[in-house]
Protein backbone atom coordinates (compact mmCIF):
# COMPACT_ATOMS: atom_id res chain seq x y z
CA UNK A 1 0.00 0.00 0.00
CA UNK A 2 1.27 3.28 -0.56
CA UNK A 3 0.29 5.99 1.77
CA UNK A 4 2.33 9.06 0.47
CA UNK A 5 3.75 9.26 -2.73
CA UNK A 6 4.49 8.25 -6.49
CA UNK A 7 6.44 9.91 -9.44
CA UNK A 8 5.32 9.46 -12.84
CA UNK A 9 7.72 9.45 -15.96
CA UNK A 10 7.34 9.41 -20.06
CA UNK A 11 10.24 7.43 -21.92
CA UNK A 12 11.08 6.42 -25.08
CA UNK A 13 9.77 8.31 -28.19
CA UNK A 14 6.91 10.28 -27.31
CA UNK A 15 3.01 8.99 -28.61
CA UNK A 16 -0.11 10.81 -28.64
CA UNK A 17 -2.08 10.22 -25.54
CA UNK A 18 0.87 10.12 -23.17
CA UNK A 19 -0.11 13.35 -22.19
CA UNK A 20 -4.08 12.15 -21.44
CA UNK A 21 -2.60 9.01 -19.36
CA UNK A 22 -0.25 11.17 -17.30
CA UNK A 23 -3.08 13.65 -16.75
CA UNK A 24 -5.08 10.38 -15.66
CA UNK A 25 -2.78 9.10 -13.21
CA UNK A 26 -1.85 12.83 -11.75
CA UNK A 27 -5.60 13.21 -10.83
CA UNK A 28 -6.29 10.25 -9.68
CA UNK A 29 -3.69 9.98 -7.46
CA UNK A 30 -4.33 13.37 -5.77
CA UNK A 31 -8.05 12.09 -5.45
CA UNK A 32 -7.14 9.37 -3.48
CA UNK A 33 -5.07 11.58 -1.50
CA UNK A 34 -1.55 10.10 -2.52
CA UNK A 35 1.36 13.10 -3.52
CA UNK A 36 2.41 12.86 -7.37
CA UNK A 37 6.30 13.92 -8.37
CA UNK A 38 6.55 13.87 -12.66
CA UNK A 39 9.61 13.28 -13.30
CA UNK A 40 11.33 15.00 -16.51
CA UNK A 41 12.74 13.77 -19.56
CA UNK A 42 12.32 9.90 -19.08
CA UNK A 43 15.03 8.25 -17.16
CA UNK A 44 17.29 11.30 -18.32
CA UNK A 45 15.50 13.04 -15.71
CA UNK A 46 15.52 10.30 -12.98
CA UNK A 47 19.06 10.52 -12.75
CA UNK A 48 19.89 14.21 -12.69
CA UNK A 49 17.17 14.57 -10.18
CA UNK A 50 15.21 16.47 -12.47
CA UNK A 51 12.22 15.93 -10.40
CA UNK A 52 8.90 18.41 -9.84
CA UNK A 53 5.79 18.00 -7.78
CA UNK A 54 2.88 17.80 -9.96
CA UNK A 55 -1.24 19.76 -8.76
CA UNK A 56 -4.00 18.69 -10.29
CA UNK A 57 -3.35 22.56 -12.46
CA UNK A 58 0.04 21.40 -13.27
CA UNK A 59 -2.24 18.77 -16.17
CA UNK A 60 -4.51 21.27 -17.09
CA UNK A 61 -4.45 22.25 -20.70
CA UNK A 62 -2.84 18.98 -22.09
CA UNK A 63 -5.52 16.16 -22.99
CA UNK A 64 -5.71 17.21 -26.58
CA UNK A 65 -2.05 17.89 -27.52
CA UNK A 66 0.30 15.19 -28.58
CA UNK A 67 3.73 15.06 -27.26
CA UNK A 68 4.65 14.57 -23.49
CA UNK A 69 4.43 17.71 -20.72
CA UNK A 70 6.85 15.70 -18.88
CA UNK A 71 9.26 15.65 -22.03
CA UNK A 72 11.48 12.51 -23.11
CA UNK A 73 14.49 11.28 -23.60
CA UNK A 74 16.22 7.94 -24.67
CA UNK A 75 19.28 7.60 -21.44
CA UNK A 76 21.90 5.20 -22.32
CA UNK A 77 23.28 5.68 -18.51
CA UNK A 78 20.17 4.14 -17.34
CA UNK A 79 20.93 0.68 -19.10
CA UNK A 80 23.62 0.19 -16.35
CA UNK A 81 22.68 -0.95 -13.07
CA UNK A 82 25.02 1.82 -11.43
CA UNK A 83 22.62 4.41 -13.29
CA UNK A 84 19.27 2.92 -12.39
CA UNK A 85 20.71 3.29 -8.92
CA UNK A 86 21.39 6.55 -9.16
CA UNK A 87 17.68 7.00 -10.44
CA UNK A 88 16.69 5.38 -7.76
CA UNK A 89 18.72 6.97 -4.64
CA UNK A 90 16.62 9.98 -6.18
CA UNK A 91 13.24 8.64 -5.58
CA UNK A 92 14.23 7.82 -2.36
CA UNK A 93 15.07 10.72 -1.06
CA UNK A 94 12.06 12.20 -2.22
CA UNK A 95 9.52 9.47 -0.40
CA UNK A 96 8.48 8.35 -3.60
CA UNK A 97 6.92 5.02 -2.93
CA UNK A 98 6.06 3.38 -6.51
CA UNK A 99 6.54 4.53 -9.90
CA UNK A 100 4.43 4.68 -12.98
CA UNK A 101 6.39 4.42 -16.35
CA UNK A 102 4.55 5.27 -19.71
CA UNK A 103 6.47 4.27 -22.35
CA UNK A 104 7.40 1.71 -25.28
CA UNK A 105 9.04 -1.84 -24.52
CA UNK A 106 12.58 -0.51 -23.89
CA UNK A 107 11.14 1.70 -21.10
CA UNK A 108 9.64 -0.85 -19.96
CA UNK A 109 12.50 -3.19 -20.24
CA UNK A 110 14.50 -0.65 -17.62
CA UNK A 111 11.54 -0.36 -15.34
CA UNK A 112 11.54 -4.04 -14.76
CA UNK A 113 15.64 -3.88 -13.72
CA UNK A 114 14.76 -0.73 -11.97
CA UNK A 115 11.97 -3.14 -10.07
CA UNK A 116 14.26 -5.95 -9.82
CA UNK A 117 17.27 -3.98 -8.41
CA UNK A 118 15.37 -1.67 -5.99
CA UNK A 119 12.19 -3.62 -4.96
CA UNK A 120 10.52 -0.32 -5.84
CA UNK A 121 6.79 -0.93 -6.78
CA UNK A 122 6.45 -0.31 -10.60
CA UNK A 123 3.19 -0.05 -13.01
CA UNK A 124 3.73 0.69 -16.55
CA UNK A 125 1.34 2.01 -19.09
CA UNK A 126 2.30 0.98 -22.94
CA UNK A 127 3.13 4.06 -24.62
CA UNK A 128 4.60 3.87 -28.49
CA UNK A 129 3.34 4.43 -31.93
CA UNK A 130 4.79 1.00 -32.62
CA UNK A 131 2.42 -1.42 -31.22
CA UNK A 132 4.93 -3.72 -29.97
CA UNK A 133 4.29 -4.16 -26.18
CA UNK A 134 3.40 -7.42 -25.56
CA UNK A 135 0.10 -8.28 -23.60
CA UNK A 136 -1.98 -5.94 -24.83
CA UNK A 137 -3.41 -5.50 -28.49
CA UNK A 138 -3.55 -1.86 -27.74
CA UNK A 139 -0.88 0.99 -27.19
CA UNK A 140 -1.16 4.58 -26.78
CA UNK A 141 -0.85 6.49 -29.60
CA UNK A 142 -0.73 3.97 -32.52
CA UNK A 143 -4.21 4.99 -33.13
CA UNK A 144 -3.52 9.00 -33.59
CA UNK A 145 0.09 7.62 -35.83
CA UNK A 146 -2.16 5.45 -38.05
CA UNK A 147 -4.94 8.03 -38.79
CA UNK A 148 -1.97 10.73 -39.68
CA UNK A 149 -0.65 8.16 -42.21
CA UNK A 150 -4.23 7.55 -43.45
CA UNK A 151 -4.61 10.67 -43.82
CA UNK A 152 -1.19 11.35 -46.13
CA UNK A 153 -2.44 8.11 -48.24
CA UNK A 154 -5.83 9.45 -49.07
CA UNK A 155 -4.01 12.59 -50.22
CA UNK A 156 -0.99 10.83 -52.26
CA UNK A 157 -3.67 8.56 -53.57
CA UNK A 158 -5.34 11.67 -55.22
CA UNK A 159 -2.23 12.96 -56.86
CA UNK A 160 -0.90 9.48 -58.14
CA UNK A 161 -4.66 8.41 -59.43
CA UNK A 162 -4.14 11.76 -61.29
CA UNK A 163 -0.84 10.75 -62.99
CA UNK A 164 -0.84 7.12 -63.09
CA UNK A 165 1.84 6.86 -60.16
CA UNK A 166 3.12 4.95 -58.35
CA UNK A 167 3.61 5.87 -54.74
CA UNK A 168 5.65 4.86 -52.11
CA UNK A 169 5.51 5.74 -48.50
CA UNK A 170 7.48 5.34 -45.99
CA UNK A 171 6.61 5.10 -42.25
CA UNK A 172 8.20 4.66 -38.90
CA UNK A 173 8.86 1.02 -37.62
CA UNK A 174 12.29 0.40 -37.24
CA UNK A 175 11.45 -3.16 -35.77
CA UNK A 176 8.05 -3.43 -35.91
CA UNK A 177 5.57 -3.48 -38.78
CA UNK A 178 2.16 -2.73 -36.98
CA UNK A 179 1.62 0.80 -37.59
CA UNK A 180 2.30 0.11 -41.27
CA UNK A 181 0.27 -2.84 -41.78
CA UNK A 182 -3.06 -1.00 -39.59
CA UNK A 183 -2.56 1.95 -42.12
CA UNK A 184 -1.65 0.50 -45.25
CA UNK A 185 -4.73 -1.67 -44.55
CA UNK A 186 -6.90 1.67 -43.54
CA UNK A 187 -5.69 3.25 -46.37
CA UNK A 188 -6.12 0.75 -48.95
CA UNK A 189 -2.84 0.20 -49.98
CA UNK A 190 -1.88 -2.24 -52.88
CA UNK A 191 1.39 -3.38 -50.62
CA UNK A 192 2.28 -3.37 -47.56
CA UNK A 193 5.85 -4.45 -46.89
CA UNK A 194 7.34 -5.08 -43.19
CA UNK A 195 10.03 -5.53 -41.37
CA UNK A 196 8.46 -9.52 -40.19
CA UNK A 197 7.50 -10.32 -43.91
CA UNK A 198 10.03 -11.60 -46.81
CA UNK A 199 8.65 -9.95 -50.02
CA UNK A 200 9.51 -10.58 -53.40
CA UNK A 201 9.84 -7.22 -54.64
CA UNK A 202 10.40 -8.93 -58.71
CA UNK A 203 6.99 -10.31 -58.34
CA UNK A 204 5.37 -6.78 -57.17
CA UNK A 205 6.57 -4.69 -60.06
CA UNK A 206 5.17 -7.75 -62.16
CA UNK A 207 2.10 -7.59 -60.39
CA UNK A 208 1.96 -3.58 -60.68
CA UNK A 209 3.12 -3.67 -64.61
CA UNK A 210 0.18 -6.48 -65.13
CA UNK A 211 -2.02 -4.04 -63.00
CA UNK A 212 -1.28 -0.91 -65.00
CA UNK A 213 -2.04 -3.09 -68.39
CA UNK A 214 -5.30 -3.89 -67.18
CA UNK A 215 -6.31 -0.14 -66.92
CA UNK A 216 -4.88 0.49 -62.88
CA UNK A 217 -4.70 4.45 -62.45
CA UNK A 218 -2.48 3.75 -59.23
CA UNK A 219 -0.33 1.97 -56.73
CA UNK A 220 -0.03 2.76 -52.81
CA UNK A 221 3.33 0.76 -51.39
CA UNK A 222 3.80 1.08 -47.41
CA UNK A 223 7.07 0.50 -46.31
CA UNK A 224 7.89 0.56 -42.70
CA UNK A 225 11.39 1.71 -42.40
CA UNK A 226 12.62 -1.18 -40.81
CA UNK A 227 11.63 -3.27 -44.15
CA UNK A 228 13.69 -0.86 -46.68
CA UNK A 229 14.40 2.22 -47.49
CA UNK A 230 11.55 3.83 -49.21
CA UNK A 231 13.80 6.56 -51.47
CA UNK A 232 16.12 3.56 -52.87
CA UNK A 233 12.60 1.20 -53.01
CA UNK A 234 11.60 3.96 -55.46
CA UNK A 235 14.09 4.18 -57.57
CA UNK A 236 14.27 0.25 -58.02
CA UNK A 237 10.51 -0.13 -58.69
CA UNK A 238 10.40 2.86 -61.20
CA UNK A 239 13.26 1.36 -63.04
CA UNK A 240 11.57 -2.30 -62.67
CA UNK A 241 8.08 -1.54 -63.43
CA UNK A 242 9.26 1.52 -66.14
CA UNK A 243 6.02 3.28 -63.65
CA UNK A 244 6.62 6.71 -63.09
CA UNK A 245 7.13 6.79 -58.96
CA UNK A 246 6.99 9.16 -56.20
CA UNK A 247 8.37 8.66 -52.81
CA UNK A 248 6.84 10.36 -49.99
CA UNK A 249 8.73 9.57 -46.49
CA UNK A 250 6.69 10.69 -43.69
CA UNK A 251 9.32 10.57 -40.94
CA UNK A 252 8.38 12.25 -37.16
CA UNK A 253 4.51 13.89 -38.62
CA UNK A 254 3.44 10.48 -37.12
CA UNK A 255 4.16 11.01 -33.62
CA UNK A 256 2.99 14.26 -33.43
CA UNK A 257 -0.80 15.96 -33.10
CA UNK A 258 -3.88 15.85 -31.15
CA UNK A 259 -4.65 12.63 -30.10
CA UNK A 260 -7.60 10.60 -31.40
CA UNK A 261 -10.18 9.86 -29.01
CA UNK A 262 -9.53 6.41 -29.20
CA UNK A 263 -6.02 7.39 -27.83
CA UNK A 264 -7.34 9.75 -25.43
CA UNK A 265 -10.20 7.59 -24.01
CA UNK A 266 -7.91 4.66 -23.53
CA UNK A 267 -4.77 6.53 -22.17
CA UNK A 268 -6.96 8.18 -19.42
CA UNK A 269 -8.65 4.43 -18.54
CA UNK A 270 -5.49 2.97 -18.56
CA UNK A 271 -4.18 6.28 -16.43
CA UNK A 272 -6.77 5.67 -13.72
CA UNK A 273 -5.63 2.14 -13.54
CA UNK A 274 -2.42 2.30 -13.08
CA UNK A 275 -2.96 4.60 -10.10
CA UNK A 276 -5.23 2.89 -8.26
CA UNK A 277 -3.46 -0.49 -8.75
CA UNK A 278 0.06 1.06 -7.50
CA UNK A 279 -1.47 2.77 -4.95
CA UNK A 280 -3.42 -0.30 -3.49
CA UNK A 281 -0.46 -2.39 -3.73
CA UNK A 282 0.70 -3.63 -7.39
CA UNK A 283 4.07 -3.98 -8.62
CA UNK A 284 5.39 -5.31 -11.94
CA UNK A 285 2.58 -5.24 -13.81
CA UNK A 286 1.68 -3.07 -17.43
CA UNK A 287 -2.12 -2.50 -17.95
CA UNK A 288 -3.12 -2.62 -21.68
CA UNK A 289 -6.37 -3.81 -24.00
CA UNK A 290 -7.28 -7.15 -25.06
CA UNK A 291 -10.25 -7.69 -26.96
CA UNK A 292 -11.52 -3.95 -26.03
CA UNK A 293 -11.10 -5.05 -22.22
CA UNK A 294 -8.45 -3.62 -19.71
CA UNK A 295 -6.28 -6.24 -19.17
CA UNK A 296 -2.96 -6.60 -16.28
CA UNK A 297 -0.08 -8.02 -18.02
CA UNK A 298 3.26 -9.49 -15.66
CA UNK A 299 5.89 -6.64 -17.02
CA UNK A 300 7.99 -9.59 -16.42
CA UNK A 301 6.33 -11.61 -19.31
CA UNK A 302 5.69 -8.41 -21.06
CA UNK A 303 9.49 -7.46 -21.33
CA UNK A 304 10.80 -10.97 -22.29
CA UNK A 305 8.09 -11.75 -24.81
CA UNK A 306 8.30 -10.17 -28.46
CA UNK A 307 5.02 -9.31 -30.08
CA UNK A 308 4.66 -10.69 -32.87
CA UNK A 309 2.47 -8.97 -35.76
CA UNK A 310 -0.78 -10.27 -36.25
CA UNK A 311 -0.66 -12.76 -39.73
CA UNK A 312 -4.26 -12.37 -40.11
CA UNK A 313 -3.97 -8.62 -40.53
CA UNK A 314 -0.97 -9.48 -43.16
CA UNK A 315 -3.08 -12.00 -44.72
CA UNK A 316 -5.89 -9.21 -44.51
CA UNK A 317 -3.57 -7.12 -46.60
CA UNK A 318 -2.85 -9.18 -49.62
CA UNK A 319 -6.69 -9.68 -50.12
CA UNK A 320 -7.76 -6.81 -50.23
CA UNK A 321 -5.18 -5.39 -52.06
N1 LIG B 1 17.57 -3.17 -21.86
C1 LIG B 1 17.40 -2.02 -21.19
N2 LIG B 1 17.86 -1.89 -19.93
C2 LIG B 1 17.70 -0.77 -19.23
N3 LIG B 1 17.09 0.33 -19.73
C3 LIG B 1 16.60 0.28 -20.98
C4 LIG B 1 16.73 -0.90 -21.77
N4 LIG B 1 16.17 -0.65 -22.98
C5 LIG B 1 15.74 0.62 -22.94
N5 LIG B 1 15.98 1.18 -21.73
C6 LIG B 1 15.73 2.56 -21.31
O1 LIG B 1 14.51 3.03 -21.87
C7 LIG B 1 14.78 4.12 -22.76
C8 LIG B 1 13.79 4.13 -23.88
O2 LIG B 1 13.90 2.93 -24.62
P1 LIG B 1 13.58 2.90 -26.19
O3 LIG B 1 13.72 1.49 -26.62
O4 LIG B 1 14.39 3.93 -26.87
O5 LIG B 1 12.09 3.44 -26.31
P2 LIG B 1 10.67 2.76 -25.99
O6 LIG B 1 10.52 2.65 -24.54
O7 LIG B 1 9.72 3.74 -26.58
O8 LIG B 1 10.66 1.43 -26.68
C9 LIG B 1 16.23 3.93 -23.16
O9 LIG B 1 16.84 5.10 -23.61
C10 LIG B 1 16.85 3.45 -21.85
O10 LIG B 1 17.04 4.52 -20.97
O1 LIG C 1 12.82 9.53 -32.16
P1 LIG C 1 13.79 8.85 -33.05
O2 LIG C 1 15.09 8.68 -32.37
O3 LIG C 1 13.88 9.49 -34.38
O4 LIG C 1 13.27 7.37 -33.25
C1 LIG C 1 12.48 6.90 -34.29
C2 LIG C 1 11.82 5.64 -33.83
O5 LIG C 1 10.92 5.95 -32.77
C3 LIG C 1 9.63 5.43 -33.06
O6 LIG C 1 8.86 6.48 -33.65
C4 LIG C 1 8.95 4.99 -31.79
O7 LIG C 1 9.71 3.99 -31.16
P2 LIG C 1 9.74 3.82 -29.60
O8 LIG C 1 8.33 4.01 -29.11
O9 LIG C 1 10.26 2.44 -29.37
O10 LIG C 1 10.63 4.87 -29.02
C5 LIG C 1 9.90 4.33 -34.08
O11 LIG C 1 8.77 4.03 -34.87
C6 LIG C 1 11.01 4.93 -34.87
O12 LIG C 1 11.76 3.94 -35.51
MG1 LIG D 1 10.10 0.66 -28.56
Amino acid sequence: MIKKAIAIMTSGGDSPGMNAAARAVVRTALYEGVQVYGIKDGYDGMLKDDIIELTSRSVSDIIQRGGTFLGTARCPEFKTPEGRRKGYENLKKRGVEGLVIIGGDGSLTGGSLLSKETGIPIVGLPGTIDNDVWGTDYTIGCDTAANTIVDALNKLRDTASAHRRIMIVEVMGHKSGWLAMESGIAGGAEYVLVPEVKYDLDQMCEDIKAQYAAGKRYSIIVIAEGAGDGMGLGKIVEEKTGIDTRVSVLGHIQRGGSPTVEDRMKASMLGEKAALALISGASDVVFGFEQGKVVSINLFDSVNNKKTLDPELVRLARVLA
